[in-house]
């Protein structure tokens, strides 16, 4: 049976579909902790609760134009999570229904994926903002890494093949220098994040077609002027139960979170291209600096 629902002006169909908390959501909001946040199926399906105010509808805009929009070259499509509309589901918190942007589900193919949420840009915010939306961003601007190095990583899991799990803090991700986020991103391919001396025996098989991503994606930043992604995350995704297993097995990059995405007025997004090229930069360094040991694939 379908239902119409008005929320926000605006009418959406609504389904009953069967949904669970994700269990490998590394940033965010988090139903998981008791407020409205994402939920999934079992079909492969991720689903945003919309935001009720223009966050939540510029990324809906953003998602319904992006597939349809000729200006985009298809290679550069493979980065978005796939968009099928919209739906009106119970919301997480039990607060009852509420339209969600129903996306691909990044990480449904995987059975401990490894998880690395790194929000792009040296600065969060975009200048249309309001005076206390500008202030509280630069403040986390300026107590994270965000402007010192182009990119803060939001969050990060990393399951390792005998199914121990890192997760750091919040607060430890929220706090790092330049040195912090070369340890952590190694350790995200180490086989356990939980050891001082991370082994990166992943970091080559994960992070060459990691870099070979970022690279593809840098040309295009380099010449769009369609889009500002303030605020937008580039998601790393792996298995390393997968990648052991199989010589095919890659990780996936994916751009999300457009809930502050404007339009470029013809002007290069300099504040991703800047970000996106020094988190290129900490990829190569990890890779240039493995070991014959690392580098060779590990075994079974
Ligand atoms: O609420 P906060 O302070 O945790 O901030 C959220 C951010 O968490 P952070 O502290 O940067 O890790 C959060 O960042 P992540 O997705 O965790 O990288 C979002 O930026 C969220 O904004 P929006 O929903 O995209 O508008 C941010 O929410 P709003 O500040 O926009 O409500
Ligand atoms: N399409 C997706 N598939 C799987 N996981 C996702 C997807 N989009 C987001 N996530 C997970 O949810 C987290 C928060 O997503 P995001 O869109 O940034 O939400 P918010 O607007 O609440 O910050 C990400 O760190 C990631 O773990």
């Amino acid at each position: 049976m379908l239902l119409l629902f008005v929320f926000n002006g605006h009418s959406f169909s609504s389904k009953m579909v069967k949904l669970k908390i994700p269990d490998h959501q590394v940033a965010g909001h988090q139903a998981k902790t008791g407020i409205i946040g994402p939920l999934i199926d079992d079909s492969g399906k991720f689903y945003k609760p919309l935001q009720d105010d223009e966050r939540g509808s510029n990324e809906l805009a953003f998602y319904t134009s992006l597939y349809s929009d000729p200006r985009i070259p298809s290679n550069i499509l493979k980065f978005f999570p796939s968009f099928h509309g919209t739906e009106v589901v119970d919301a997480s918190d039990g607060s009852g229904l509420h339209p969600h942007i129903v996306l691909e589900d990044i990480v449904s193919n995987y059975t401990n994926p490894s998880v690395a949420d790194i929000k792009i840009g040296s600065r969060t915010w975009h200048p249309q903002s309001s005076e206390d939306y500008i202030r509280k961003c630069l403040q986390k601007d300026r107590e994270t890494s965000t402007i010192k190095l182009g990119f803060r990583i939001s969050g990060l899991r990393s399951m390792g093949p005998t199914n121990q799990l890192w997760q750091p803090h919040r607060k430890v991700l929220m706090d790092l220098s330049a040195e912090d986020a070369m340890l952590i991103l190694r350790k995200f391919v180490s086989s356990d994040g939980n050891v001082d001396e991370p082994d990166c025996v992943f970091a080559s098989r994960v992070f060459v077609h990691v870099l070979e991503e970022l690279l593809e994606l840098k040309k295009w930043f380099e010449v769009q002027t369609i889009f500002h992604f303030c605020s937008c995350s580039i998601l790393v995704v792996y298995d390393k139960e997968e990648i052991e297993a199989k010589k095919s097995a890659r990780a996936v990059v994916k751009l999300i979170d457009f809930a502050h995405v404007v339009d470029a007025k013809g002007a290069i997004d300099h504040n991703f291209l800047g970000g996106l090229c020094s988190l290129i930069k900490f990829v190569k360094d990890i890779l240039a600096g493995l070991s014959d040991v690392e580098t060779s694939n590990p075994k079974p």
